[in-house]
């Protein structure tokens, strides 16, 4: 195969890889508008069960070619931190906001708006989402000062509610690296009022030994380099 060959048959491939993702992205828009309306809706009853049935129809085809637990989605990458069925940034999810993560200097920053599906007390957002909401905020911090970690421990302070349908800002910023061990804080504050912080988090994140590495993850590690191979 000539240069030029090769080079189209690669773009080929990059532009098929872009697809997928356009379509997954489609896919996740999809989802989180029937879900958010499945959460508002008063629709009558028989439109209910009409609507369940079309869901269930439409939803058949997806599971004729799925993956299993250790082999990643086609369209991720790994390496490049492509993952667009986190359930907090991923494009792709059905329950991903999505939060959108970018890093000012120093400063990790997120945005997003929680609509009705992410309730818990009555108008406002579920404890256990703001504290999702900040894994992911302090985990990505972690990771973008260059300490990647899990999650070992994640303090949450709940000071005021967290409106739902309201723009949200989030930010997150490593404190302490000590050897593995990485303290991130962050808070959740309306993007109206970022200076007013309704939910404050310190998290500890720990990077893993080669070993620890290897038992967590390497079933899907080996799953990469057959599928690279191949
Ligand atoms: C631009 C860049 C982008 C990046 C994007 C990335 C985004 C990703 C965002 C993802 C975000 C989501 C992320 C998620 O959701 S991660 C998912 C949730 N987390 C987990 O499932 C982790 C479960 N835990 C474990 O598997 C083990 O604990 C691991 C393997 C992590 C460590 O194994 P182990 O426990 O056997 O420990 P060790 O012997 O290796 O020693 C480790 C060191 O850590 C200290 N320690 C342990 N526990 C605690 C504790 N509770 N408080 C304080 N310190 C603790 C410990 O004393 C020791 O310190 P030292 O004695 O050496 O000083």
């Amino acid at each position: 195969m000539t240069d030029s060959e090769n080079g189209r048959r690669l773009h080929a491939v990059d532009d098929a890889l872009l697809r997928r993702r356009e379509a997954i992205s489609d896919l996740g828009d999809a989802l989180r508008l029937l879900i958010e309306h499945a959460t508002a809706t008063e629709a009558p009853t028989e439109e209910l069960r009409r609507a369940a049935e079309r869901i269930r129809q439409a939803a058949a085809p997806l599971g004729e070619r799925a993956r299993g637990r250790h082999e990643p989605p086609s369209a991720d990458d790994m390496r490049a931190g492509v993952r667009l069925y986190n359930p907090v940034t991923g494009a792709g999810s059905a329950f991903a906001p999505p939060l959108e993560i970018h890093q000012e200097g120093e400063i990790t920053v997120g945005a997003c708006t929680l609509g009705l599906a992410f309730e818990g007390p009555p108008s406002y957002a579920h404890g256990g989402v703001s504290a999702m909401l900040l894994d992911q905020m302090l985990g990505y911090a972690a990771g973008a000062s260059g300490n990647p970690g899990m999650t070992v421990r994640l303090d949450t302070g709940y000071r005021r509610p967290v409106p739902l349908l309201t723009p949200l800002r989030l930010t997150a910023e490593v404190v302490d690296v000590d050897g593995r061990r990485v303290t991130v804080a962050g808070s959740i504050a309306t993007a109206a009022e970022p200076g007013e912080i309704l939910v404050a988090a310190t998290g500890v994140f720990v990077g893993l030994r080669a070993e620890q590495a290897r038992r967590l993850f390497g079933a899907i590690a080996g799953r990469g380099e057959e599928s690279r191979a191949g």
